[in-house]
């Protein structure tokens, strides 16, 4: 794979909903190209298409009209195993609601994952062990996630998103139900995993504080994007 091509190139992106009688333009022909380590914030008023250019990126939608690559693999052209895999072992999600599974500790809702993707007990316990390291939960491993803060259930949530990993991360408002405190430290975890492994975040979010963290800031309004600018990061005070 070249890398000095694009990790995510979207080409005339649109998508419509249709509700009704009427038409919502989630997307208007969006033309997006992220280099490989970027740390991308997506911003924009409610409704402005930030969520579903994400979930058309991760594979989870498809738009009704152009294209989307990812690391070099056309969406529209993979069969639905193919973007499975891809949305697997390529690109981890991390969302407002942490998702994690409540019946399970934090080692086995990383280690879930990993089973699906076929990895032995041994390796999968190592590896969790490891990612829940690099979120600094390793001494949480065994909590259920009602025993954890909604910070640390996040930062299991994003322990699960890199385990296998990925080289692009999005995330959809991932500070949204975090106290400042919390949000402050999963920004300097996600720009560590940004600047020590390379891995590219794109990051919709309503708070100004998330969007300075950044080094690239677009702006969307009504499914186009508005401005797209680079900027000197600043990091988010706890
Ligand atoms: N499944 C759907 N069915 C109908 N309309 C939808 C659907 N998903 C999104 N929309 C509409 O598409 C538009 C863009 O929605 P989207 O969720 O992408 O915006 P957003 O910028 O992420 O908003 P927010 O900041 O509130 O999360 C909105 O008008 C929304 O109501």
């Amino acid at each position: 794979m070249n890398n000095s091509a694009p990790i995510i190139a979207c080409r005339q992106l649109s998508r419509h909903f249709h509700q009704g009688e009427s038409t919502i333009v989630a997307l208007d022909n969006v033309d997006l190209d992220v280099a490989f380590g970027e740390f991308v914030s997506l911003s924009g008023p409610s409704g402005s298409g930030k969520t579903t250019l994400l979930n058309a990126i991760g594979g989870l939608d498809r738009p009704d009209k152009g294209q989307i690559t990812v690391e070099g693999q056309r969406l529209d052209q993979l069969s639905s195993n193919a973007l499975a895999k891809l949305r697997l072992h390529s690109i981890g999600f991390v969302f407002q609601a942490y998702n994690l599974i409540p019946v399970l500790t934090a080692e086995e809702n990383v280690s879930f994952v990993m089973q699906v993707q076929g990895m032995s007990a041994a390796q999968r316990r190592e590896r969790a062990l490891a990612v829940l390291q690099e979120v600094g939960l390793d001494d949480h491993a065994d909590r259920r996630p009602a025993e954890l803060s909604g910070g640390q259930q996040q930062r299991v949530a994003v322990a699960r998103a890199i385990a296998s990993g990925p080289r692009l991360v999005l995330a959809d408002e991932p500070t949204a139900n975090l106290d400042s405190h919390s949000a402050a430290e999963l920004m300097a975890l996600f720009t560590r995993l940004n600047e020590q492994h390379g891995i590219t975040f794109v990051i919709a979010t309503h708070d100004p504080r998330v969007m300075a963290c950044t080094t690239r800031r677009i702006t969307m309004i009504d499914g186009r994007i508005d401005t797209d600018r680079p900027q000197e990061p600043r990091p988010m005070e706890p």
